[in-house]
Order: C-alpha cells, then structure tokens, then sequence
C-alpha cells in the first residue's frame, strides 16, 4: 500500500499498542506521505492525512478545544433541531405511497447543518433536494443561486469532496496522462478557487471580531455568528492557527462530518426497519423523556440509553469507517509479540472486529442488550472502535453522537421508515469510508 507493506489487524488484542493514548506512541501518524497528500495541502495542515507530528498536534488542540466548549454543544443541538423542523416540513408534503431517497436526504440534511455550524454558512441542500423531488422550477432556482454565497461554497465542497478521491488514489505519475491530466487541472483550480473563498470568509470573520473587541460566544446581543470558525479564530495568538490551518479545519470538519453521519444514520434507520420491535421501544423512550412536541436539549439527550444502544449497535455491524490506519516511518515496532519494520502501515480493520464471536455472541444480529447497562466493563475497549482509539481517535465523537439522538428523536416521533427493497442488503460504496449508496424508503407518518 503507497509502496510500504502493509499488515492487517483483525484481533483487538494487538491495538493496545497501535491505540496507545501515549503522545510518546510510535504510531502518531495515519498513512506515509504521498504526493496526492502534498498537493491537496493535507500533509501539513489539519488533522486527517496530516504527517507531520508537531503540526498536528498543534491542529488536533485547537480543533478539539473549538468542539468541546458546553455553549458550543448547546447551540448544535439547537441548530439540528432547527434542520429537523425544516426536513419535517417537506417530508409532510411527501405522500406515504412515494419512494425517497434517504441517502440524499440525509446527505442534504447533514451538508446544511455543517454550513451552519462550521462557518455560518446558511444553505439550501436540503430545498434544493425538496424542489428535485416535486420537480419544481429546478433551473430558476439554479440561476438565483449563481448569486448565493452559501450554494457557490456548498458546490465547491461538493466539488472537493471528488478532488480528495483523485489526489488519493491516483498517483502523480499519471497525472500527465492524457484524460487525466484534464482532471488534474480541473481539480487543481476548484482546489485553488475554494481556498481563495475560504480564506476570505476567514479575513471578514477576523474583521467582525476585531470590530466587536471584547467579543463573547454567549453575547446574543453579538453580530458574530457563535460557530466552530469563530471558536478557531478566538483561540487565536498573533495569528495562530494560521489562516491556511484554520481552512483546513474547516474543511475537515466538512469532509470528516457528513458523509460519516449520513452513512450511520442510513444504517439505523434500515436496521430499525428490520426489527420494528427495537424501535417501538426507542420510541417509547424518546416519549417518555423528551415527550411529543416538547423541543430536545442537551440535558436530555443523556437520559436515552435505548437510542444509544441503538447508534452504538448499528456503528457495531456498519462501522462507516470500516478500516483506519497507523504508521511508524522513524522506529522499529513490536505489536504484542511479534517485531516489524519501521515504514510498516497497519491497517486495522474494524468492521472484523465488530463481529468478532468472542466478544459478541450471535455477532451478526442486531442485539441491543449488548450495549444496555455496564456495556463499557462487559466489552473489551478495542472490540468496539467506531471512533477509533487513542491519540488519533474521532475529535467528533461527542458532536456527532449528540446530532444523531437529536436527529432520531426527533424524527422518530413523527414518522416511521419502510424499505421499498425489504429483502435487498444494505449498499455502500467504499472509498477511504464505507458510503451510504442508495437507500430507498416510504415515510409514514405515525398516528
Ligand atoms: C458517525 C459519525 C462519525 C464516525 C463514525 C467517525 C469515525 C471516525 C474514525 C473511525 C476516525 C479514525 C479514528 C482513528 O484512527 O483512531 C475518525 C477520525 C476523524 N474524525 Fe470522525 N467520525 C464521525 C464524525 C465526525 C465529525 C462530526 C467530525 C467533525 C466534527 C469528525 C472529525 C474527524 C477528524 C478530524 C478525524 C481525524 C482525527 C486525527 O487524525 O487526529 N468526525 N472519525
């Protein structure tokens, strides 16, 4: 793999080293360099493919004290709870006889709320999604939006998002090749275009904050909207995070945030269409703690351990990302007992993991109970890493595991999903993540 060898791990018994939560651990980075790596700017900034262990470090601080402030939680949920609202009004307009698609629904869904909560930028995916559906003036809607800032970046993003595919997995080499190297080029300039745009909403950011001297993210007086590029830039000291680590940030948070939550939220929803009985249950608890029409609150959301069991056991059998990586370039390593090389890359490969019979009985059901109560003392910690573990963990665990309570509770109380393919299994398509492909469902209301 990248020209290294490459060693598979599928027991949770050698992740203690791979995992360690140790800033010493040998295994601090993700992948080797590569070209693609450099000319995507990832190698450097960031946090993802980022390859150089002091930067970062640096970076992983500054994105991690941005997530975790309570205010910033509350305000997503408020946020997701707002998107909700707005998904809700179109779904009321779908009949229960018409087919959807989720996957698109969810990606519109998530792409939105990460506008918003990434850099304020307010967008309109999810309408855009509505008006494909009812096959309204589609192209007028095309033209206004030449206009719109906020659909100008969510193009881009979308746009990025095929770019990061190419610099990945085609090597430089090729890139001269005929037809490829239209792609190189085209990719190039949508790289070039979006940092241009970025790095101006970072600048008038800066401004506003500037203008607002003692500015303060529980202000609600304040014209700076509370977001995550607002939580970077006020962490800021004589420049620091640059501009060019805050953008990457920001597009981190993107590329890292959506697709992931999209493809989980897809797999609840086709396994609870599978077991109606587990989520009559869910439901009810969603009922009995929240109520019917009552908005959700971050208080709340603790006190659903039949939801979480259900997040937890669907990440168990589909984990999005169902392969995450280690890499040691400066020192021989030894897991458990066996030496390797330095250069070696370990792949760990997590969706194995998951259905592991000696950790999960029946490891191929859906079986609530395993993640009800003690869970944490009955499974051991590396059997179950959707998130991964360690110092390169998920730094969105907590965020994402908040919107998708939100999102079920509130959805959940108002329709059920049938699968339009009952009999067909699940389809992803795997690029560096496992990727919802298509998931087509009837929405019911409930009575
Ligand atoms: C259901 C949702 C999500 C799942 C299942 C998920 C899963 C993961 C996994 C397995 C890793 C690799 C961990 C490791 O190698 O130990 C990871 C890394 C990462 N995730 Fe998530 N993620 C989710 C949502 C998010 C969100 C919402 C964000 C941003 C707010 C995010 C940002 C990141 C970043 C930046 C990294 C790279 C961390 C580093 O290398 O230091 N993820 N995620």
């Amino acid at each position: 793999m990248f020209g290294q060898r490459c060693v598979i791990i599928s027991s949770p018994k050698y992740l203690k080293e791979l995992f360690s939560p140790s800033v010493h651990s040998p295994f601090l980075r993700r992948l080797p360099l590569t070209s693609g790596f450099i000319e995507l700017g990832m190698d450097k900034e960031g946090l993802l493919l980022n390859c150089d262990v002091p930067k970062w470090r640096h970076n992983r601080k500054f994105f991690q004290q941005s997530l975790s402030p309570p205010s910033f939680l509350q305000l997503c949920t408020k946020y997701t709870v707002e998107y909700c609202e707005e998904i809700i009004g179109y779904w009321d307009c779908i009949k229960d006889d018409e087919v959807i698609r989720l996957d698109e629904w969810f990606r519109a869904f998530t792409s939105d709320m990460m506008g918003l909560v990434a850099s304020g930028s307010k967008e309109t995916s999810m309408k855009i999604q509505f008006m494909k559906f009812t096959n309204q003036i589609y192209k007028e809607k095309k033209i206004e939006d030449e206009k719109n800032k906020g659909e100008i970046y969510r193009r881009l993003r979308s746009e990025y998002a095929d770019a990061l595919g190419f610099y990945i997995f085609v090597p430089k080499l090729l890139w001269n090749l005929p037809f490829i190297s239209v792609a190189a080029k085209y990719y190039k300039n949508i790289l070039n275009y979006l940092t241009e745009f970025e790095i101006q909403f970072i600048k008038e950011r800066k401004q506003q904050i500037k203008i607002e001297k003692d500015y303060n993210i529980s202000d609600q007086n304040s014209k700076v909207r509370p977001d995550f590029l607002t939580m970077l830039i006020t962490q800021n000291t004589e420049d620091d995070p640059s501009p060019d680590e805050i953008k990457q940030n920001i597009r981190e948070m993107f590329s890292a945030g959506t697709g992931t939550t999209t493809t989980t939220l897809c797999s609840i929803v086709y396994l609870l269409a599978k077991y109606p009985e587990h989520e009559d249950r869910m439901v009810k608890e969603i009922l009995n703690v929240i109520g019917n029409d009552d908005q959700i609150t971050t208080s709340n959301l603790s006190k659903l351990p039949f939801t979480e069991a259900i997040i937890n056991e669907s990440m168990r059998l589909y984990p999005v990302v169902p392969i995450t990586y280690r890499y040691s370039p400066d020192q021989n390593t030894k897991i458990g007992d066996y030496h390797f090389n330095k250069d070696t890359i370990f792949a760990i490969n997590l969706s194995h993991i998951h259905r592991n019979s000696e950790y999960f009985e029946n490891p191929d059901q859906f079986i609530l109970e395993r993640f009800l109560g003690n869970w944490k003392e009955r499974i051991p910690k590396f059997a179950f890493s959707p998130f991964g573990h360690g110092m390169r963990n998920c730094p969105g665990k907590n965020f994402s595991m908040a919107e998708m309570k939100v999102i079920l509770a509130t959805i959940y109380r108002k329709y059920t999903f049938k699968l339009v393919n009952p009999n067909e299994p699940i389809q992803f398509k795997f690029t560096l993540v496992n990727d919802i492909s298509k998931m087509e469902v009837y929405i019911e209301r409930r009575k």
